[in-house]
Protein backbone atom coordinates (compact mmCIF):
# COMPACT_ATOMS: atom_id res chain seq x y z
CA UNK A 1 0.00 0.00 0.00
CA UNK A 2 1.16 3.79 -0.59
CA UNK A 3 1.38 5.50 2.64
CA UNK A 4 1.70 8.80 0.98
CA UNK A 5 -2.00 7.64 -0.36
CA UNK A 6 -4.44 9.85 1.86
CA UNK A 7 -7.06 7.50 3.00
CA UNK A 8 -10.38 8.01 4.80
CA UNK A 9 -11.34 6.45 8.36
CA UNK A 10 -13.00 3.43 6.61
CA UNK A 11 -9.44 2.47 4.28
CA UNK A 12 -11.30 3.79 1.01
CA UNK A 13 -8.74 6.10 -1.00
CA UNK A 14 -9.51 9.56 -0.82
CA UNK A 15 -9.40 11.08 -4.81
CA UNK A 16 -9.02 14.52 -5.05
CA UNK A 17 -10.77 16.23 -8.63
CA UNK A 18 -10.94 19.57 -9.25
CA UNK A 19 -14.39 20.67 -11.39
CA UNK A 20 -15.23 24.12 -13.40
CA UNK A 21 -18.97 25.48 -13.72
CA UNK A 22 -17.89 27.20 -16.95
CA UNK A 23 -20.79 30.04 -17.09
CA UNK A 24 -21.82 31.59 -20.01
CA UNK A 25 -23.09 35.30 -21.10
CA UNK A 26 -26.46 34.17 -20.91
CA UNK A 27 -25.97 32.10 -17.41
CA UNK A 28 -26.03 28.52 -18.94
CA UNK A 29 -23.66 25.71 -17.30
CA UNK A 30 -21.20 24.06 -19.17
CA UNK A 31 -21.66 20.05 -18.86
CA UNK A 32 -20.00 17.05 -20.51
CA UNK A 33 -21.46 13.50 -21.01
CA UNK A 34 -19.21 11.02 -20.17
CA UNK A 35 -18.08 8.90 -23.42
CA UNK A 36 -18.85 4.86 -23.72
CA UNK A 37 -16.31 2.77 -22.12
CA UNK A 38 -15.94 4.94 -18.51
CA UNK A 39 -16.66 4.39 -15.43
CA UNK A 40 -20.37 6.58 -15.22
CA UNK A 41 -20.45 6.27 -18.74
CA UNK A 42 -22.93 8.37 -20.03
CA UNK A 43 -23.91 10.70 -16.99
CA UNK A 44 -23.38 14.31 -17.47
CA UNK A 45 -20.90 15.84 -15.35
CA UNK A 46 -18.69 19.05 -15.00
CA UNK A 47 -15.45 19.22 -16.57
CA UNK A 48 -12.00 18.73 -14.96
CA UNK A 49 -9.99 15.63 -13.35
CA UNK A 50 -7.40 14.24 -11.00
CA UNK A 51 -5.34 16.72 -9.77
CA UNK A 52 -1.13 16.07 -10.73
CA UNK A 53 0.89 15.81 -7.67
CA UNK A 54 2.15 19.32 -6.74
CA UNK A 55 -0.45 21.37 -8.62
CA UNK A 56 -2.72 23.77 -7.22
CA UNK A 57 -6.26 23.28 -7.70
CA UNK A 58 -6.78 25.91 -10.12
CA UNK A 59 -3.73 25.47 -12.17
CA UNK A 60 -4.79 21.94 -12.35
CA UNK A 61 -8.50 22.78 -13.40
CA UNK A 62 -6.81 24.85 -16.11
CA UNK A 63 -4.72 21.94 -17.44
CA UNK A 64 -8.08 19.82 -17.59
CA UNK A 65 -10.06 22.39 -19.66
CA UNK A 66 -7.21 23.00 -22.00
CA UNK A 67 -7.10 19.14 -22.56
CA UNK A 68 -10.61 18.63 -22.60
CA UNK A 69 -11.96 21.74 -23.78
CA UNK A 70 -9.05 23.94 -25.82
CA UNK A 71 -9.54 26.39 -23.78
CA UNK A 72 -7.39 29.00 -21.27
CA UNK A 73 -9.41 29.41 -18.68
CA UNK A 74 -8.39 32.79 -16.48
CA UNK A 75 -7.17 31.03 -13.25
CA UNK A 76 -7.26 34.22 -11.20
CA UNK A 77 -10.92 34.31 -11.64
CA UNK A 78 -11.50 31.21 -10.84
CA UNK A 79 -14.35 31.30 -8.14
CA UNK A 80 -15.14 28.45 -5.57
CA UNK A 81 -18.38 27.45 -4.96
CA UNK A 82 -18.80 24.34 -3.25
CA UNK A 83 -17.55 20.64 -2.70
CA UNK A 84 -18.65 17.35 -3.59
CA UNK A 85 -17.90 14.14 -0.78
CA UNK A 86 -18.88 11.20 -1.67
CA UNK A 87 -17.86 7.57 -0.95
CA UNK A 88 -18.23 5.60 -4.24
CA UNK A 89 -17.64 2.16 -3.83
CA UNK A 90 -13.62 1.88 -4.06
CA UNK A 91 -12.48 5.53 -3.49
CA UNK A 92 -13.64 8.52 -1.93
CA UNK A 93 -14.49 12.02 -4.19
CA UNK A 94 -13.57 14.92 -3.04
CA UNK A 95 -14.41 17.39 -5.33
CA UNK A 96 -14.06 21.14 -5.00
CA UNK A 97 -16.49 23.05 -7.85
CA UNK A 98 -15.11 26.15 -8.90
CA UNK A 99 -17.02 28.84 -11.68
CA UNK A 100 -15.36 30.02 -14.27
CA UNK A 101 -16.70 33.14 -16.54
CA UNK A 102 -14.18 33.55 -18.55
CA UNK A 103 -11.54 32.23 -20.89
CA UNK A 104 -10.05 32.23 -24.20
CA UNK A 105 -10.15 30.06 -27.34
CA UNK A 106 -13.76 28.31 -28.43
CA UNK A 107 -15.23 25.10 -26.04
CA UNK A 108 -14.65 22.21 -28.50
CA UNK A 109 -15.22 18.71 -27.34
CA UNK A 110 -11.77 17.47 -27.30
CA UNK A 111 -12.16 13.91 -26.05
CA UNK A 112 -15.16 12.24 -27.81
CA UNK A 113 -16.86 13.91 -25.08
CA UNK A 114 -21.10 15.39 -25.82
CA UNK A 115 -21.72 18.93 -24.87
CA UNK A 116 -24.34 20.83 -24.09
CA UNK A 117 -25.13 24.53 -22.02
CA UNK A 118 -27.64 24.10 -19.24
CA UNK A 119 -29.68 26.76 -17.22
CA UNK A 120 -29.12 25.97 -13.32
CA UNK A 121 -33.09 24.89 -12.72
CA UNK A 122 -32.45 22.76 -15.73
CA UNK A 123 -29.59 20.61 -14.12
CA UNK A 124 -31.83 17.98 -12.48
CA UNK A 125 -33.51 16.95 -15.96
CA UNK A 126 -29.21 15.72 -16.65
CA UNK A 127 -28.50 12.49 -15.22
CA UNK A 128 -25.24 13.40 -12.95
CA UNK A 129 -22.78 11.30 -11.07
CA UNK A 130 -24.11 10.50 -7.21
CA UNK A 131 -21.81 12.89 -6.12
CA UNK A 132 -22.41 15.76 -7.89
CA UNK A 133 -26.23 16.10 -6.27
CA UNK A 134 -25.26 18.85 -3.63
CA UNK A 135 -23.58 21.15 -6.15
CA UNK A 136 -27.12 22.13 -7.88
CA UNK A 137 -28.14 24.15 -4.73
CA UNK A 138 -25.41 26.50 -4.76
CA UNK A 139 -25.56 26.90 -8.85
CA UNK A 140 -29.30 27.46 -8.34
CA UNK A 141 -28.28 30.05 -5.63
CA UNK A 142 -25.63 31.51 -7.86
CA UNK A 143 -26.80 31.66 -11.27
CA UNK A 144 -31.07 31.39 -10.82
N1 LIG B 1 -14.74 15.73 -13.87
C1 LIG B 1 -15.70 15.27 -13.07
N2 LIG B 1 -15.53 14.10 -12.42
C2 LIG B 1 -16.54 13.68 -11.65
C3 LIG B 1 -17.72 14.44 -11.49
N3 LIG B 1 -18.54 13.77 -10.64
C4 LIG B 1 -17.92 12.63 -10.27
O1 LIG B 1 -18.34 11.78 -9.52
N4 LIG B 1 -16.68 12.57 -10.90
C5 LIG B 1 -15.73 11.47 -10.75
O2 LIG B 1 -14.45 11.95 -10.50
C6 LIG B 1 -13.48 11.22 -11.23
C7 LIG B 1 -12.89 12.18 -12.25
O3 LIG B 1 -11.67 11.86 -12.61
P1 LIG B 1 -11.27 11.87 -14.16
O4 LIG B 1 -12.22 12.65 -14.99
O5 LIG B 1 -9.84 12.19 -14.20
O6 LIG B 1 -11.49 10.35 -14.36
P2 LIG B 1 -11.77 9.39 -15.53
O7 LIG B 1 -12.74 8.36 -15.03
O8 LIG B 1 -12.12 10.14 -16.74
O9 LIG B 1 -10.43 8.66 -15.59
P3 LIG B 1 -9.13 8.73 -16.46
O10 LIG B 1 -8.87 10.16 -16.81
O11 LIG B 1 -8.14 8.15 -15.48
O12 LIG B 1 -9.46 7.84 -17.62
C8 LIG B 1 -14.19 10.10 -11.92
O13 LIG B 1 -14.20 8.96 -11.11
C9 LIG B 1 -15.61 10.67 -12.05
O14 LIG B 1 -16.56 9.66 -12.09
C10 LIG B 1 -17.88 15.66 -12.18
O15 LIG B 1 -18.90 16.38 -12.12
N5 LIG B 1 -16.83 16.04 -12.96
Amino acid sequence: MDSSQPRTGQGSRLLLVVAAALVDADRRILLARRPEGKALAGLWEFPGGKLHPGERPEQGLARELAEELGIDACVSCMQPLAFASHAYEDFHLLMPLFVCRRWDGIVTPREGQTLAWAFARELRKYPMPPADAPLIDPLIALLG
